[in-house]
């Protein structure tokens, strides 16, 4: 049988890890700041960031929830940004995505001080990762980390399968995991024969962004399995596709008319040795690594 990654669990004790810190810091004098900036009503982005919000109160941050309506233009938005870089309570400023689209997103990103980039969307964080030098690293690949060191899966030595290379997942999991001295290999939609080289993965990061994409026939028996992806399904022929016969996803799709299932096909994980499952997996790291960014911002920017 294959051991779950429980996302909960390492999740409670990276923000257990959190809390520690935030105490020493207010012994100092210091509360770290964290604005999260939500435009209009995305549906998607409510839970997510209702819980950023929620939890970095919970850990006894300043937490500032700051909702531009839909009609916000550029403009506008660049000037929040530029009160936010210059607020010195504030270490941290996360733009939600995605963004209206009279906005330009990449802008706006563009234009967050690095040093309170908690997403790692920077370019500047961008290079400075890939340079090897200090960074916020992105928030899912840095969870993707988390998990494996925690979860006491060797990283060092072992053959890293990305499969997908978005800037905001793909590419910088991939960087990180050769940071940590993996052999990196990243595929795309391009990837000829990728199933040949999945299959080689001792561990698989599946980041494409399509449901049930990983096929057990594309995974190493045994491999550790990470799931990053998170869609959405809410038709019967969908549903039956991936979870045929499992009584509680039934429930739950009788209940809500939805359930969500990551890049990876169930059946896929009964191949592996470990994986990440969707719910509960990658998404709750995803938040508590926005929270530990926002220890480091505050802590590098104020010199500590
Ligand atoms: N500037 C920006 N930064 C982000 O980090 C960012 C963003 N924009 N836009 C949207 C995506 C998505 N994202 C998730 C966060 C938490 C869960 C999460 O907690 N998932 C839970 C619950 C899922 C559910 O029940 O809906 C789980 O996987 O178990 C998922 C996805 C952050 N994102």
């Amino acid at each position: 049988m294959p051991k779950v990654l429980d996302g909960a669990t390492i999740a409670a004790e990276i923000k257990q890890d959190v809390a520690e810190e935030v105490k020493a810091l207010a012994a100092r004098g210091v509360k770290p700041g964290l604005a999260v900036v939500q435009v209009g009503h995305v549906p998607a982005s409510e839970i997510y960031v209702r819980n950023k919000v929620q939890t970095s109160k919970e850990l006894g941050f300043l937490s500032e929830h700051i909702t531009p309506a839909e009609t916000v233009t550029t403009e506008e938005m660049l000037a929040l940004i530029a009160t936010l870089n210059a607020r010195e309570d504030i270490d941290g400023i996360l733009v939600q995505l995605p963004l209206p689209k009279q906005v330009d997103a990449k802008v706006l990103l563009d234009a967050i001080a690095p040093e309170k980039d908690v997403d790692g969307f920077h370019p500047v964080n961008a290079g400075r990762l890939q340079a090897g030098r200090q960074a916020l690293a992105p928030c899912t690949p840095a969870g993707v980390i988390e998990i494996l060191k925690r979860s006491g899966i060797p990283i060092s030595g072992a053959n890293a399968v990305v499969v997908g290379r978005s800037d905001i997942v793909g590419k910088p999991a991939a960087m990180l995991l050769l940071h940590e001295n993996a052999t990196v290999t990243i595929c795309h939609s391009k990837t000829r024969d990728l199933g040949a080289v999945t299959r080689q993965a001792d561990i698989l990061v599946a980041a494409i962004g399509r449901p049930g994409f990983i096929t057990p026939d594309m995974v190493k028996p045994g491999a550790t399995i990470i799931d990053v992806g998170i869609n959405r399904i809410d038709t019967r022929e969908e549903f039956d596709k991936f979870f045929k016969g499992n009584d509680k996803r039934e429930a739950a799709f009788a209940k809500r008319g939805s359930v969500l299932v990551g890049d990876v096909h169930p059946a896929a994980f009964e191949v592996s040795g470990a994986y990440t499952p969707v719910p509960g997996g990658v998404g709750l790291l995803t938040i508590a690594m926005l929270m530990a960014n926002t220890v480091r911002a505050a802590k590098i920017r104020r010199g500590m």
